[in-house]
C-alpha cells in the first residue's frame, strides 16, 4: 500500500438505485415502497423542458410528504450546460425538506462542475440553516468526463458516489450504437469464422472504478435500457460487481430485485471468504504467510480480497 492510505467509501448500501422521472409524482409512493438502496428523483433526460418547473415542484412536495423510510434519496438535477441547473439546486435546497440526500450531476466533464454545485449548495444550506451536509454523486457520461475522471473523483469532500451513464457517454464518444449498456452486436472478435463478444463498457467502468477507489467513493453501473432482458442485465451487473462496483440503476421497478441479487453477496461467497479468513489465521498461528485452500494459494492479500466480501455483506445486514 502506498504511504496515502487508500481511503473507505460510504459505509452505506447501495445495490441498486431506482430512477424515476419528477414529471412523474403518481409513481412516488411506488418508488419509496420499493426495494432499492437509493431512491432518484430525476430533473434532467426523463422531464420534457416544459415539464421542468413543475417537476421540481413534485419533486419539493414529496421531500415533505413522502415516508421515504431509510432510502437514500437524490435528486438528479440537469447538466451545467443547461439554463435550468442552478434553480434546480436553490428551489430544492430553500424549499426541499431535509429528507434530501443528495444531489446527483449529470454530465459532469471536470472538476470544476462539481465545485460549482458545491458552492452553491454551501451557501444555501449556510444561508438557510439547513442541518443535513447535503452529499453529490456525478454521472460519468462524456468524454470530457472520462478523460477527467480522477480529477472529478477528487472534486468535494461531498462527493460520495459515481456512475457511468452507457446513453450519453455512447452518444459523446460517437459510438455506433444505440443500445443502454450491455452487449453490443458489432463488437466482437472474430476467430476461424465464430464470433467473441466483448465489453466496450469494460475500460470505462474501471477508469471509474481506480478513481473512485483511490478517493473513497461509491463506484456504480448506470442504466440498463432493454428492461424485458433480465439475464442481459445480470450479466451486465455480474460484470460490474466482478469489477468492483457496488451497484446498479434500475430504470424499471423490475430491475430492482436483479440488483439486489447481483450486489449482495451470497451466503456461499461469504461462507467461503470467512473459511479464507479462517485459514488464514491458522497460517499465521503457524508461522507462514501462505498456505492452501481447496487446492489453491491463499496468502494475505487473500485476506484483504475475503474482507472486501465480509465487509460488504456485514453492512448489507446493518
Ligand atoms: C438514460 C437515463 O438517463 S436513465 C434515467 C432517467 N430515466 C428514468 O428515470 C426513467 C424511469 N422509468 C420510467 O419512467 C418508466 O419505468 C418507463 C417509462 C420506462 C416505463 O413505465 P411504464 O410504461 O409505466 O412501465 P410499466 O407499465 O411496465 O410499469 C409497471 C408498474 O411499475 C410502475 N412503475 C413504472 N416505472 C416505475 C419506476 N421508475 N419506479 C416505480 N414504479 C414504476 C408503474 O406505475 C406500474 O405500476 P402498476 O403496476 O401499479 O400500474
Ligand atoms: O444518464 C444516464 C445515461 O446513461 O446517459
Ligand atoms: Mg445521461
Amino acid at each position: 500500500m502506498s504511504f496515502r492510505v487508500q481511503p473507505a467509501a460510504p459505509a452505506r448500501p447501495n445495490r441498486c438505485q431506482l430512477f424515476g422521472p419528477g414529471s412523474r409524482p403518481a409513481i412516488f409512493e411506488k418508488m419509496a415502497a420499493s426495494a432499492a438502496d437509493v431512491i432518484n428523483l430525476d430533473l434532467e433526460d426523463s422531464v420534457a423542458p416544459d415539464d421542468k418547473p413543475a417537476a421540481r415542484r413534485n419533486i419539493i412536495e414529496a421531500s415533505h410528504n413522502i415516508d421515504w423510510g431509510s432510502k437514500y434519496l437524490s435528486v438528479r438535477i440537469n447538466g451545467l450546460d443547461t439554463p435550468y441547473w442552478y434553480r434546480d439546486v436553490v428551489e430544492l435546497l430553500e424549499e426541499g425538506s431535509e429528507r434530501i440526500d443528495q444531489i446527483m450531476i449529470p454530465k459532469v466533464g471536470c472538476a470544476a462542475d462539481v465545485y460549482a454545485v458545491d458552492a452553491l449548495v454551501s451557501a444555501i444550506e449556510a444561508a438557510k440553516g439547513r442541518k443535513k451536509r447535503i452529499s453529490l454523486e456525478v454521472i460519468i457520461e462524456s468524454a470530457a468526463g472520462i478523460a477527467h475522471v480522477e480529477e472529478i473523483a477528487a472534486a468535494s469532500p461531498r462527493l460520495q458516489a459515481m456512475s457511468l451513464g452507457a446513453a450519453d457517454f455512447a452518444a459523446s464518444m460517437g459510438m455506433a450504437t444505440t443500445g443502454i449498456g450491455g452487449t453490443q452486436e458489432n463488437y466482437y472478435m472474430l476467430r476461424d469464422g465464430a464470433k467473441y463478444w466483448s465489453d466496450p463498457w469494460h475500460w470505462a467502468q474501471t477508469a471509474i472504478v481506480a478513481a473512485c477507489r483511490t478517493h473513497g467513493i461509491l463506484p456504480v453501473d448506470g442504466p440498463f435500457g432493454d428492461f424485458s432482458d433480465d439475464e442481459g442485465f445480470r450479466a451486465q451487473a455480474l460484470r460490474s460487481a466482478t469489477l468492483g462496483m457496488v451497484g446498479k440503476w434500475a430504470i424499471h421497478p423490475k430491475q430492482v430485485t436483479l440488483a439486489n441479487e447481483v450486489f449482495t453477496p451470497s451466503e456461499a461467497a461469504v461462507a467461503e471468504a470467512r473459511e479464507i479468513l479462517a485459514a488464514m489465521e491458522k497460517a499465521k498461528a503457524e508461522g507462514a504467510g501462505a498456505t492452501v485452500y481447496k487446492g489453491r494459494l491463499v496468502d494475505i492479500a487473500s485476506i484483504r480480497q475475503a474482507e472486501v466480501i465480509v465487509r460488504q455483506s456485514e453492512m448489507i445486514k446493518a
